[in-house]
C-alpha cells in the first residue's frame, strides 16, 4: 500500500523568457510580454508530493517536517526574491519557463528524497497556469 503526502510552498521571483541566440523580434513573436527586457515577476505556488509505503513504526511515509526543511533549503532559500535569469545558476543558459523551473526543482528535491519514494512537483506560475513534473 502506497500513500502520498504533500507540502505546499511559495516563492516570489522575477524572470524574462527569451533566447540569447534569437533576435529581439523573434523573442517578441514567441514570448510576447514575457520577453520584457526589464523582467517581470510571479508569485509561485509549489506543491511537492512524496509517495511511498507507511512506516509501520511511525505511521509516516516521511516526516512532513523533514520534507518542509528540504523545500526550504532547495527551493525557498535559492529562488525566493531572486531574479531567476540573473541570480540562479541553473537558469544562466536555460529559459526559466514554468516547465523548466519545475524540472529544476524536482531534480534538487530528488537528490534529498529516499530513492524508493516517488516524487511529484506541481508549480503554479499564476492562479490559472500550472505545470506538473514526475521525473518521467
Ligand atoms: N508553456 C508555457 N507558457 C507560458 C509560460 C510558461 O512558463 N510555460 N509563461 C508565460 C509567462 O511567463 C506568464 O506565466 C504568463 O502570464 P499571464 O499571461 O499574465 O498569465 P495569467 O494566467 O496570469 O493571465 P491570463 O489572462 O489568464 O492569460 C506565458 N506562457
Ligand atoms: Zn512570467
Amino acid at each position: 500500500m502506497k500513500v502520498t503526502i504533500s507540502r505546499k510552498a511559495h516563492f516570489n521571483a522575477a524572470h524574462r523568457l527569451y533566447r540569447k541566440d534569437w533576435s529581439l523580434e523573434k523573442n517578441d513573436a514567441v514570448f510576447g510580454k514575457c520577453n520584457n527586457p526589464n523582467f517581470h515577476g510571479h508569485n509561485y505556488d509549489l506543491i511537492v508530493s512524496v509517495t511511498g509505503p507507511i512506516d509501520p513504526e511511525t505511521g509516516f511515509v516521511m516526516d512532513v517536517k523533514f520534507l518542509a526543511e528540504i523545500i526550504k533549503e532547495e527551493v525557498e532559500l535559492q529562488l525566493d526574491h531572486k531574479n531567476l535569469n540573473l541570480d540562479v545558476p541553473e537558469f544562466q543558459d536555460l529559459n526559466p519557463t514554468a516547465e523548466n523551473i519545475a524540472v529544476v526543482i524536482w531534480n534538487k528535491i530528488r537528490k534529498r528524497i529516499q530513492k524508493t519514494f516517488e516524487l511529484e512537483v506541481v508549480l503554479y506560475e499564476t492562479a490559472r497556469n500550472f505545470v506538473t513534473y514526475k521525473g518521467e
